[in-house]
């Protein structure tokens, strides 16, 4: 019998990328005259792609609604974030938990809302990227998480079947409800709203944990698995 696919979302929940999506920010801010944001204030913008990020970033320097602006922005954020992986780090028991999940041999997939090309340049600097069969990224399709397209996309790409998907936030939580799979949240990832206000069928602290919850899935009692 084939094992459940697992479909992971990225920042937050595999990888802790606030540093570099913080410093890449600020410098873009900072060359068009704008004042640096905390490391919170971005932290909070992330989760529903490069736009949003920008489009907040502007906001909160006092520059909204201006569109030239933004379509430049969103460009130089873009060139200088590619392949900014320094200052990134995989959250505690992440790779461990790939690796067996793959040698168990669970289909792998990422949904994530960053572009392909970071999304990519972030799983090599780590060598994880293999693990995957199927990688979907903000720009993979037209519609972007919360929409549930993209999820569908990477649970299609594996096969269907069971599947549940791993996630850090309102807008993963939102996406896997719409798109009719179970949601393991993460809960040490970028998430704004308390454990409760998440629609989720497990909350999980430690990746550690993981391989446990998924062995031991109550599939039979799970009326919302496809
Ligand atoms: O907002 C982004 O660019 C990425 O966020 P995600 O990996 O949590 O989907």
């Amino acid at each position: 019998m084939t094992l459940p696919a697992l479909i992971f979302d990225l920042d937050g929940t595999l990888i802790d990328s606030v540093p570099d999506i913080h410093a890449a920010s600020n410098e873009v801010l900072a060359e068009n005259g704008f004042a640096p944001l905390t490391l919170m204030q971005v932290r909070g913008f992330i989760g529903r792609g490069v736009p949003h990020l920008v489009h907040c970033l502007l906001e909160a320097s006092g520059a909204g609604g201006d569109e030239v602006l933004q379509a430049r922005i969103t460009a130089e954020f873009s060139a200088r974030y590619e392949g900014a992986v320094g200052l990134t780090a995989l959250f505690p028991g992440v790779r461990e938990a790939l690796t067996a999940f793959r040698a168990a041999g669970h289909p792998l997939a990422i949904c994530t809302n960053k572009p392909l090309a970071p999304t990519s340049a972030v799983l090599r600097h780590f060598e994880i990227e293999p693990l995957f069969a199927t990688i979907i990224g903000g720009d993979s399709l037209p519609a972007r998480k919360p929409d549930p397209a993209p999820l569908l996309k990477a649970h299609q790409m594996l096969g269907g079947g069971r599947a549940l998907y791993v996630g850090d936030s309102e807008v993963d939580a939102e996406t896997a409800q719409r798109a009719g799979l179970p949601f393991l949240l993460f809960t040490e990832g970028y998430r704004k709203a308390p454990v409760s206000a998440l629609p989720h069928a497990i909350a999980f602290s430690d990746f550690a944990m993981l391989p446990g919850i998924v062995a031991h899935w109550p599939w039979q009692a799970d009326l919302a698995s496809p």
